[in-house]
């Protein structure tokens, strides 16, 4: 009997690594790099997202303004806010916090931001950039997960990689700089046939798809990298909400190297950001 523990793979030292190289990049700029965010209604987990990034990135250096709007704007006002913040030189990066409110077409709003201030990453001009393999705005997301893997000297390359989940923030994009970065890479999801039998094969298994403990240690192959994007509130048996991931905290049994959650993706999202707003910054001319 060989008990095992997979090493923990922390967020806040690899994304106060990458926030230390914004903070230098963002110096040798003429001015700083100026972040605009804009948010709809109060949805409590969008109001302290939004708040935790602007802390950040005033921390580094740069400018951060927040829009915070009523939850009955319309499109329109939205995209008039959207033009005005394009065609603002003092405006290096935009983004616009989701998820929307019903009555306004994510899309719609998503490619009216100028793809050179797209530091989502989210407009099809930087999708097309990414999957061509010229990638520009990466998502912050799986951009961080790139960055965390080789903060811990994680190896990518030639490695079978499967990426739970499909969407357009995470998995998909995921797959993208996975390829690029020449892992074998399969995209899994909700009507995989045998789920588990595709992520036992993976030497690198990114689970991003919301379902609290969906990846067991059945699914896991023995020393296995294993990535959790998920972030779930669930009640504990304490009758408290609490932060639980996609994946069930037996994986640990059975991994090689796990991300903790929270403590783990989140924090690189956040430095990730940061870091593709100062890469705008410095594509874009100086006033
Ligand atoms: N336009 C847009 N861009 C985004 O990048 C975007 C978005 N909309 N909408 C929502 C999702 C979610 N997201 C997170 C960022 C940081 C943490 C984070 O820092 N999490 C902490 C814990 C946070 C907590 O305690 O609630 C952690 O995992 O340690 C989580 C989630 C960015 N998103």
């Amino acid at each position: 009997m060989t008990a095992t523990t997979a090493r923990v793979l922390a967020g806040p030292p690899a994304a106060e690594a990458l926030l230390a190289s914004v903070a230098a990049r963002a110096a040798r700029l003429p001015t700083p790099p100026t972040l605009v965010m804009v948010r709809l209604g109060d949805d409590p987990a969008s109001v302290s997202y939004v708040r935790g990034k602007d802390r950040k990135a005033r921390e580094v250096g740069l400018r951060s303004t927040v829009h915070a709007l009523p939850a009955e704007t319309s499109q329109a006002e939205l995209l008039a806010l959207i033009a005005e913040l394009n065609a603002d030189e003092s405006v290096n990066g935009i983004l616009v916090q989701l998820p929307l409110p019903p009555h306004v077409n994510e899309e719609a709003v998503l490619h009216a931001i100028d793809p050179r201030k797209d530091v989502d990453g989210f407009h099809p001009v930087n999708v097309g950039e990414l999957w061509a393999g010229r990638p520009t705005l990466t998502p912050c997301t799986p951009a961080g997960i790139m960055f965390l893997l080789s903060h811990y000297g994680l190896p990518v390359a030639r490695q079978r990689a499967v990426i739970v989940g499909r969407s357009h923030i995470v998995g998909r994009p995921m797959a993208a700089l996975l390829l690029n970065a020449d892992a074998t890479v399969t995209v899994a999801h909700s009507r995989t046939v045998d789920l588990a039998a595709v992520t036992r094969e993976a030497d690198l298994l990114v689970a991003a798809v919301g379902r609290p403990h969906l990846i067991t240690p059945d699914m896991v192959k023995p020393g296995a990298t294993v990535i959790d994007v998920g972030i779930n509130r669930v009640l504990g048996p304490d009758r408290r909400a609490h932060l639980t991931g996609d994946v069930h905290p037996d994986v640990a049994g059975v991994a090689g190297a796990l991300t903790p959650v929270p403590g783990g993706v989140g924090p690189m999202t956040i430095a990730q950001l940061l870091a593709n707003t100062v890469t705008a910054a410095e594509r874009q001319p100086t006033r």
